[in-house]
């Protein structure tokens, strides 16, 4: 296909508001694309490569601007494209406005020769020898690639090359019409292209195979090792939603880390083992994380992609916040001695992929036992001691998930994941089957009225503190924070309450009501345990308000308006 043609129908699409009439034109162009099918499928799309190779052009926009210039003549340079650029606000636009002479140019570095038109395939051809040019000299090489395409172009082809290079197609085909294009053009169900597209994120790929073997060729199309797959997405949720809809959850921590894909091949067709790591928008990290690689050659013995989360962790092993592993993404040049100074280590939550088996559509369940077989040791092996594991608890017990809720606080984690077992994986999707706890948007400043000794190790501090309301002169009990404290906060919490201890009866004491106590909550509900008639659903520990007095405590009036 020239690639005239493509920026022809390419401009007709940017001026097309109906998306009907958009996956109309996308399916012309299919149609019409024979052998360069797979090209144009990603070109419409303004991709050049797959979707998980989307970042290998590697070109900085100056390369381009360098380019335009060159083909624009010699009374123009980089600086001027950039001038236009910030008045025009467009790169498709300036790159149109300039006369590169179109056929007519000078198609210096072309094999085609000056007066053949250029073709779809040359731009890809050219844009891959691009994206391998390397090292030193190469970003000559870039601009001189780059230079040799505009060079040949009229001002439309123009337009959408510059736009393609830098990856700002943006003439509004999203993934939803080349998934209905590919489907009215090779007459296949959208949902079976659909399912083509999660598992190889490649449209090119998949609008040839259902053109050259239909819902047969769809159908056939699976996973493959080293290929990345889009994660699936949470909601927030409650507890009880997710109580009410499932019969009963599975429950995770939640790791405050990165999100990972491990694709490991023992094989890999010469005997030589391949790890591959991807990030959550399938962007190669492998080399940022020899952790992962380390512990992916040492455990798994065969062809494997799993789900996980790459976590920053201290001398202790306890993990570090979130912008911890970051600090390791950042120093990807650097990776030796920034991994002796910040220590990641993956935990994984799910198997894609085991053995030569697709996982996908197997539940939740079935896919974290795969799971659990490939990490352990052998099937005796205890779980909660099988390295790079998450454990996943079901149950549908509100007071069990609290507590698990609490453990992962404890621990350091974010807090917890819900999950539906029976649900499968949903690539891309952002479905109601996981749910993230969400946040506690309001919390209660509470008095606390008592507490208990802990146990074992815990002996000497005081714990499960009893909260209470004020109603007028009197308090009334709403509920009791058990963990989720750590035991540093839970001897500082001991300190500051053994004054105010005014009985105790084993376990148990009573206290005068001095400290005021931040809790987060779910839920307010009705209750007869407490004496206010209400209980918080999972309080969780905030903080000490140190600078409010008992007075300052929040009322019953408020807990009730809160719950209306
Ligand atoms: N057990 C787990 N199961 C699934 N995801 C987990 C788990 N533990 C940690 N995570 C992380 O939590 C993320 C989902 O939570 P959250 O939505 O807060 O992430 P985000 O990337 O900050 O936001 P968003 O997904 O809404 O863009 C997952 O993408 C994953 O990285």
């Amino acid at each position: 296909m020239e690639f005239a043609t493509f920026a022809d129908r390419a401009a007709a699409i940017d001026a097309e508001p109906a998306d009907l009439e958009i996956v109309a034109h996308v399916r012309d162009l299919l149609e019409n694309a024979n052998d360069d099918l797979e090209i144009v499928a990603r070109f419409v799309q303004g991709r050049v490569f797959p979707a998980w190779r989307s970042r290998t052009l590697d070109i900085g926009p100056t390369t381009c601007y360098e380019a335009i210039a060159r083909a624009a003549g010699t009374n123009v340079s980089a600086t001027d494209v950039e001038d236009r650029l910030a008045e025009i606000g467009e790169i498709g636009e300036v790159a149109a406005g300039y006369d590169f002479g179109g056929q007519q140019g000078l198609g210096a570095f072309t094999e085609g020769g000056a007066s053949d038109p250029l073709t779809v395939r040359e731009v890809f051809e050219t844009l891959s020898d691009l994206a391998a040019a390397d090292g030193s000299g190469s970003h000559d090489t870039k601009v001189d690639l780059l230079f040799g395409l505009f060079n040949r172009c009229e001002s439309a082809e123009a337009r959408y090359l510059a736009r393609l290079v830098l990856s700002e197609m943006r003439i509004g085909v999203g993934e939803g019409a080349v998934r209905d294009a590919i489907s009215e053009a090779f007459d296949v169900p959208g949902e079976r292209v659909e399912r083509a597209l999660q598992v190889s994120n490649d449209y090119g790929q998949v609008a040839r195979v259902a053109r050259d073997d239909g819902l047969e060729g769809l159908d056939a199309m699976d996973l493959e090792v080293g290929r990345p797959v889009q994660a699936m997405l949470a909601q927030a949720g409650t507890v009880t939603d997710a109580l009410e809809e499932w019969d009963e959850a599975a429950v995770e921590w939640k790791y405050d880390g990165a999100r990972i894909q491990l694709h490991y091949d023992p094989e890999n067709g010469a005997d030589v083992a391949t790890t591959r790591v991807f990030s959550r928008n399938m962007e190669d990290v492998t080399d940022a994380l020899p952790e992962v690689v380390e512990f992916a050659e040492a455990t798994l013995t065969e062809p494997t992609i799993l789900d996980g989360e790459v976590v920053a962790v201290d001398d202790d092993g306890a993990p570090l916040p979130f912008q911890e592993v970051l600090k390791r993404f950042r120093r990807k040049h650097d990776v030796a001695k920034a991994r002796e100074d910040i220590e990641v280590r993956p935990v994984f939550f799910d198997c894609l992929h085991a053995d030569g088996d697709d996982l996908l559509e197997e539940p939740l369940t079935t896919r974290h036992d795969r799971l659990e077989a490939l990490l352990a040791d052998d099937q005796t092996q205890d779980p909660e001691t099988v390295d790079g594991l998450s454990l996943c608890w079901r149950t549908d017990d509100p007071e069990r998930i609290e507590s698990i809720d609490a453990e992962a606080l404890e621990a350091r984690h974010e807090g917890i994941m819900l999950k539906d077992p029976e649900s499968t994986y949903s690539p891309g999707r952002r479905g109601k089957h996981w749910r993230k706890r969400k946040p506690d948007v309001e919390t209660l400043d509470c008095l606390i009225t008592g507490a208990e000794w802990g146990e074992g190790r815990r002996a000497t501090f005081l714990g499960t503190f009893e909260l209470s309301v004020r109603d007028g002169d009197t308090l009334e009990t709403v509920g009791k924070v058990a963990t989720g404290i750590t035991d540093e906060k839970l001897d500082d919490l001991t300190d500051l309450l053994e004054p105010y201890i005014v009985a105790e009866d084993g376990q148990d004491v009573d206290l005068e009501p001095e400290i005021v106590l931040e809790v987060g909550y779910e839920e307010i509900q009705t209750s007869p345990t407490y004496s206010s008639g209400y209980a918080l659903r999972f309080p969780r520990f905030q903080g000490v308000r140190h600078d409010k007095d008992p007075a300052d405590a929040d009322s019953l009036e408020r807990l009730e308006r809160l719950r209306a």
